[in-house]
């Protein structure tokens, strides 16, 4: 601009400006064309512009400031997030990344040195950061990076020409889960595969699951089970005080165990050995009881199997010298108090050994199980017949005994003994002598009893055989 200007054309000059500023600020009052050269000097427009000037400075500086607050924040909530961030522009650079992430990803260096690196420089699991970026569609996977369980979630952030231009990646850490998951599937194999039965019920004592081994061991299937009570269950040879004392000690101490007979879904009575123990929640309130039980019906025949044989003879399955004196010293106790009499009958078979030498030991078996049962047969059902070994017996009469009767017994037994024994299709013949021993006459304990017994019959051997 010359110096030579005129007053006009100065005015106009800065009129013009002052329209361009105004085009932009839009801050006077006026419209361009209101506005002379009287009304220009007059309201200021260059003051008004400064002015303007001020307050857009000072919108600018407050949108700044806020928008670093923001930033802060965002920042803040990333490095608090339990999960890794990280953001990778689209030529695999690092554009951004949490606190987690460094610590998970890269090394724990400083932000700083990673911001702005390749991916492929800085990160440990660079390979698998790059393929998660091909997928990047929202959906989560999961992977186990450095041996760390992750769920993976990416997306993809694009420009305005719609091109890849960010990916954003999450890692959440799912390693107590994935161990969680890992136990439940590994106590669900337990549960599926156990030998014993587990039956669950709510607090309420309805069944709400069992496993495999309940079904069998019960003959109900689960679907039967399930929503049913364990009373259903009852074999009736429990009375009221055996389970009021099981819910007592389940309440008391959270736990029973003992052997519960159940009756099975074809009605069978089986014994189950049972621990059944109270779960508790949060609240301390029983929400569960667990059941664990086992059948032990073949424990048991094997026990009832063990216990006969420790007390009968295998041969005949007649009491043995153990179970005869148990007998013997009871009858004993029995007939003091009542002033009862009670008699042995101390039977030997005659010339037995010639059985054995003559048709075998075999004959000689069979002849001793038939004897058994004839002799069994000849007695009262209170009576006892035992073998004491060998070709020995006895039998102990105890309602109504006395010398009488236990004569008439052996006269009854000498007689039945001389009829011929059928041994493998052939006549077996074979006599017995028989000693007699009277409680309290002949002796008032069992030893003496039993030696007396034993001498008459070898008296009666003497006497020639077949005889007492
Ligand atoms: N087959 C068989 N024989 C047995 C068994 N236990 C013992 N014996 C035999 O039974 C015979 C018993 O003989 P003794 O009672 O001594 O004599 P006996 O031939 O009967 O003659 P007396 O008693 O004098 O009339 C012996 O030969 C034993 O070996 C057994 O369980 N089975």
């Amino acid at each position: 601009m010359s110096t030579a200007l005129t007053q006009q054309e100065a005015l106009r000059y800065i009129r013009a400006k002052i329209d361009q500023l105004l085009g932009v600020m839009g801050t006077l009052p006026l419209r361009p064309e209101e506005l002379d050269d009287a009304t220009l000097l007059e309201i200021d427009p260059i003051g008004i512009i400064a002015d303007s000037f001020h307050q857009v400075i000072a919108h600018l500086n407050e949108t700044n400031h806020r928008l670093s607050l923001a930033t802060g924040e965002i920042r803040t909530i990333l490095d608090t997030l339990g999960a890794a961030v990280v953001v990778l522009d689209s030529n695999d650079r690092v554009e951004d990344c949490n606190r987690i992430a460094i610590e998970w990803f890269f090394g724990g260096a400083a932000r700083e040195t990673i911001i702005g690196q390749a991916a492929n420089d800085v990160c440990a699991c660079a390979d698998a950061i790059a393929d998660i970026r091909q997928i990047a569609d929202r959906s989560s996977h999961n992977a186990n990076l450095h041996g760390r369980d992750v769920q993976i979630v990416a997306s993809k952030i694009f420009d305005e020409n719609g091109r890849q231009a960010k990916t954003v990646m999450l890692f959440t850490d799912i390693t107590v889960q994935k161990e969680t998951e890992r136990s439940l599937r590994l106590y669900s194999k337990i549960f599926r595969q156990v030998g014993e039965g587990i039956l669950i019920t709510d607090a309420e004592t309805r069944i709400v699951e069992v496993n495999a081994a309940v079904s069998d061991i019960l003959g109900y299937s689960r679907e039967e089970l399930i929503g049913a009570m364990p009373s259903s269950l009852k074999s009736g040879l429990h009375d009221q005080s055996f389970f009021a004392e099981l819910w007592r000690q389940l309440n008391t101490h959270g736990r029973w165990r003992g052997e519960i007979f159940d009756r099975t879904r074809d009605g069978r009575v089986i014994p189950l050995l049972q621990t059944i123990s109270a779960v508790r929640d949060g609240d301390g309130r029983i929400s569960h009881y667990i059941a664990v039980m086992a059948d032990i019906s073949t424990i048991k025949e094997r026990q009832a199997r063990l216990d006969f044989l420790a007390h009968h003879d295998v041969l005949t399955e007649l009491p043995n010298r153990l179970l005869f004196g148990d007998r013997l010293d009871h009858a004993i106790d029995r007939v003091r108090r009542d002033g009862d009499a009670l008699a042995l009958l101390f039977i030997d078979l005659d010339r037995f050994k010639n059985i054995n030498d003559t048709l075998g030991h075999h004959v000689g078996d069979q002849l001793l199980i038939q004897a058994s049962k004839r002799l069994k047969g000849l007695v009262r059902r209170a009576d006892t017949v035992a073998r004491l070994g060998g070709d020995e017996f006895v039998v102990l009469m105890e309602n109504g005994a006395s010398r009488d009767a236990a004569d008439s017994l052996a006269s009854k037994i000498i007689a039945a003994f001389k009829q011929p024994f059928l041994v493998g299709g052939n006549d077996v013949h074979i006599g017995c002598s028989i000693g007699i021993a009277i409680h309290p006459a002949d002796g008032t304990d069992a030893i003496t009893l039993l030696a007396n017994a034993d001498a008459a019959m070898y008296r009666a051997k003497d006497v020639g055989r077949d005889s007492r």
